[in-house]
């Protein structure tokens, strides 16, 4: 999907909505799991009842991973019911990946052109050649770790080196790299003072920011600062909205969450 099909995605929806699928079988409920593929089921029903709300899923690939082969199984099936029922809707993997190149490669074959993602999260530590695999895809997107929403974001991407932050040297640098306009960056919602400054360096790419909900970070906040006109925010929320309820009424009430978020970001879009 090219950015400019996303934007316009964004304008008639009214909603810059991404949800996560973060499925973890001791949250879900409990009927579910007779059925054979409960990821599945739980997804296809989060996605039904909020595609007209959101304008983009995220599985997060780890909770995927941790049930073996029935979990890579119920991703593939999310993934394919989405492209098929839902093409106009933007897809990430978010697994994080990056290699030396050849192995990138591989990763980005798997989550690219097996799997059809419209993009894959990468973490940018290993370097130019371990991300440039991931842009090889004309249409396709790797989202970057920039400056991420947890407390250990200050461990390392907020440090000096040769008097610069190391997330501010990653997206200067990044962007002088072979077909760099593919790329999308990961900055965290918790972190809203920041985005000013990442605008400077970034002000055209989108930025997926996860961390509002369950971690605590503002909608608003992210907005006033990290919002460029053609909005170029995804904003990710995933417990918050598929856990809103573990009763049988879960797709209902991840609709009302969802939907309540919608809102509020229409109501921004209004003022932009
Ligand atoms: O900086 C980052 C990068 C990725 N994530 C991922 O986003 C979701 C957030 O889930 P919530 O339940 O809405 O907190 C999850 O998959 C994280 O691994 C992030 O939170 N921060």
């Amino acid at each position: 999907m090219t950015t400019s099909q996303l934007t316009q995605q964004i304008r008639q929806k009214k909603s810059f909505l991404c949800i996560g699928l973060d499925v973890d079988l001791n949250k879900i409920p409990k009927h579910l799991l007779e059925t054979e593929d409960p990821i599945f089921e739980f997804n296809k029903a989060i996605i039904d009842a909020t595609h007209d709300l959101a304008v983009c899923y995220k599985p997060n690939t780890a909770f995927y991973e941790a049930y073996g082969l029935k979990g890579w199984q119920s991703l593939e099936k999310t993934i394919h019911y989405l492209n098929e029922n839902h093409p106009e809707i933007f897809t990430i993997a978010d697994a994080k990946r990056g290699d030396i190149g050849n192995t990138s490669t591989m990763y980005a074959k798997a989550f690219l052109e097996d799997l059809n993602f419209d993009s894959v999260t990468v973490a940018p530590y290993m370097g130019k050649d371990s991300v440039e695999p991931f842009l090889q895809f004309e249409n396709k997107h790797a989202i970057m770790l920039a400056l991420t929403s947890n407390e250990g974001a200050f461990d390392f991407q907020t440090l000096e080196a040769h008097g610069k932050e190391l997330y501010k040297q990653v997206l200067e640098i990044s962007k002088t790299w072979k077909n760099s306009e593919r790329l999308m960056y990961v900055v965290g919602a918790t972190k809203a003072e920041y985005f000013t400054e990442i605008r400077k360096i970034v002000p055209d790419s989108f930025l997926l920011v996860p961390g509002v909900g369950a971690q605590g970070g503002s909608l608003s906040e992210v907005c006033k600062y990290g919002m460029n006109d053609h909005v170029g925010l995804l904003i990710n929320s995933s417990r918050g909205i598929i856990y809103a309820s573990a009763e049988n009424d879960f797709a209902e009430k991840a609709r009302e969450e969802a939907m309540r978020i919608q809102e509020e970001m229409s109501a921004i879009l209004l003022n932009h």
